[in-house]
């Protein structure tokens, strides 16, 4: 009970102070919470014992509304010192994680662990932020009860006092165990949400390919098992902790009749006054009832501590740029230096050394699979080489932060991703702090212009997550003209091979030809005349570079680059002869 309240102090950072004042706050509203009834019991006794004035009874009656006003004005003030606490430390955590999975290396976003993360960043977080604050204030107000009661009872009778604490030890005893039982379910129980979350996922994301291939059967049927798992281990959870609620009950039941027993029988027996009776009676509910709401508090607590578990694991992943310095480069030429690769155990690249000089154009060519869009990976550091150096301006791209490397490139790769925003903050994304006139002067020269002008709302048309809204060819260009404007001096770049419609081919082009001016450029190349315009080309096969050199050098080789044009000439010659013949 109590480590819930260290984690979320911990947790809290600059807003701790302000917890802790809302619970020693909390602490005195406990207390003034007993005067009514010592009061109250007070008047009792003096009444049986025909032992009150009228003086009495207003000075009581005085401070019981004393209490009760002040009970008020404290629990105004806890309330002022939590609202939004618990929001304002997690919309806090959201960022900072949000920063932190920029640096995480590619390969940690499996599809698997897409699900993860959104159970964590939604559910357990919303969770924690919605309880956190009342479960402290909770555990805050029974054990202060329960500690002012025990002190009573003690003063007035150990022999009862003994009764009643130890049950309540034994309780609390047990409710540690409900606690550990919930947790040990928990985290299973949300391992399982994350699975869960995953299926749904891809459902939805793949539904245009399940409609396609007429396959929802199979893919609702994976969704289903998902959710069936799910309600298989929260009932299970509900399963095992159910015993130890019932012996905790039971224990406080039995330490209530006990103690109701044991004063009677020493009321009639005479050694106990009847006034402390009744005392008693009233402060041995106050010891076990806080501490029932805490027996049904526990099922929150237990999902709090699994969700921060899960939170804090998340938080704690290795980060790619942990020892990275932010360096500012004053070259950007680029190297790799006898790099070899694979993604986990799938070996990807061998042996690579090449050297791309500031300033040119290198194209890189070779069969799908062959390693082209990794080595554009690496360069962008999105996962780290095993073996060798991949160097940017001559500096190991290891040394230095994800951020510093990537302030110096621009990547346009086909499967252009837009955010669920207008597309004025699309474009802007690229460089935040440019104004309305220059995006709209890159949107210009990206060749968009014309066409978002035509958009219901123009620049401010609210794009579908993903882009759905756009055709390919637009989205492309909005993905240019975002790197237009964050004008950085390196461009990786992954020729389009979907096909796009003449029209758009050409305007996409031109938005190309206006990103890389000037700029260090490696293009996937797919376009004839893009590899043959190429200051250096580098060819691959299954991960080995093998073949370098310009256009005119690799077609009078002997190799894998003549036999690949010779192909695309034949290819393209018998389009023009088909497409002549279609015409006479
Ligand atoms: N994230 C990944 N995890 C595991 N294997 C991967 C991953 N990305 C790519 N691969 C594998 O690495 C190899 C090289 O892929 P890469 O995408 O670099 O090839 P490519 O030459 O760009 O292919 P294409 O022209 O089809 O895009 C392929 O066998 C691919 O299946």
């Amino acid at each position: 009970m109590l480590s819930i309240i260290k984690r979320v102090l911990k947790l809290a950072g600059e807003f701790a102070g302000k917890i802790k004042l809302a619970m020693f706050v909390s602490f005195f509203e406990a207390i003034f919470n007993n005067v009514p009834i010592f009061i109250i019991l007070y008047i009792l006794i003096g009444i049986m014992n025909d032992a009150l004035d009228v003086n009495d009874v207003w000075i009581s009656g005085g401070i019981i509304i004393t209490a009760l006003l002040l009970q008020c004005v404290l629990k105004r003030v806890i309330y002022v010192l939590q609202s939004g606490t618990g929001f304002e430390i997690f919309a806090r955590e959201r960022i900072k994680i949000g920063d932190r999975f920029k640096r995480f290396p590619m390969g940690y976003f499996s599809e698997g662990n897409k699900g993860y993360i959104s159970a964590v960043i939604t559910s357990d977080i919303n969770f924690i932020e919605m309880y956190a604050m009342n479960a402290i204030d909770k555990v805050v107000i029974a054990y202060v009860n329960a500690m002012v009661a025990c002190i009573f009872l003690l003063i007035i009778d150990y022999r009862i006092a003994v009764i009643s604490i130890l049950a309540f030890l034994i309780g609390v005893f047990l409710l540690k165990k409900i606690l550990a039982v919930g947790k040990k379910h928990s985290v299973i129980r949300q391992d399982k949400q994350s699975e869960l979350v995953s299926a749904v996922l891809e459902y939805v994301q793949g539904m245009s390919v399940i409609k396609a291939f007429n396959m929802s059967g199979d893919k609702a049927k994976a969704t289903k098992k998902a959710f069936e798992e799910f309600r298989d281990i929260s009932i299970e959870m509900e399963k095992g902790f159910m015993p130890y609620i019932f012996r905790f009950e039971s224990i406080f039941a039995l330490g209530i009749g006990l103690t109701i027993l044991l004063a009677s029988s020493f009321t009639v027996y005479g050694s106990l006054n009847m006034s402390i009776m009744l005392m008693i009676f009233v402060f041995i509910f106050r010891i076990y009832l806080p501490f029932n709401a805490l027996s049904l508090l526990s099922a929150e607590i237990r999902i709090m501590e699994a969700g921060l578990d899960r939170y804090d694991a998340l938080k704690n992943i290795e980060i790619i740029d942990e020892n990275g310095r932010d360096i500012k480069l004053d070259s950007f030429d680029i190297e790799f230096k006898d790099v070899s690769f694979a993604y986990d155990d799938k070996k990807v690249l061998q042996n690579i050394s090449f050297a791309i000089p500031e300033k040119s154009m290198t194209a890189l060519v070779g069969s799908s699979g062959s390693g082209k869009t990794t080595i554009a990976n690496l360069i962008a550091r999105f996962w780290d080489v095993q073996k060798g150096e991949v160097r940017v301006g001559g500096v190991n791209v290891k040394e230095m932060t994800c951020d510093s490397l990537l302030s110096n490139i621009s990547m346009v790769f086909q499967n252009v991703y837009l955010f669920n925003d207008t597309i004025f903050n699309n474009i802007k994304f690229g460089n935040p702090e440019a104004s309305r006139e220059e995006v709209i002067a890159v949107a210009k020269k990206a060749r968009c212009h014309e066409f978002i002008m035509e958009l219901p709302d123009g620049y401010d048309t609210m794009v579908d997550e993903g882009g759905s809204s756009l055709s390919g060819g637009e989205k492309q260009r909005i993905s240019i003209a975002r790197a237009i404007l964050k004008d950085a001096p390196i461009i990786l770049l992954d020729e389009a091979t979907a096909s796009v419609d003449p029209e758009n081919e050409k305007y996409i082009q031109l938005a190309i030809n206006e990103l890389v001016k000037d700029k260090t450029l490696v293009v996937i190349a797919h376009r004839l005349s893009t590899i043959r315009s190429a200051n250096q080309i580098l060819v691959l096969e299954n991960g080995n570079l093998v073949q370098k050199g310009n256009h005119n050098q690799l077609v009078e080789e002997e190799g894998k680059y003549k036999d690949f044009w010779d192909r695309r000439m034949k290819a393209k010659s018998w389009e023009i002869s088909k497409a002549t013949l279609a015409k006479d």
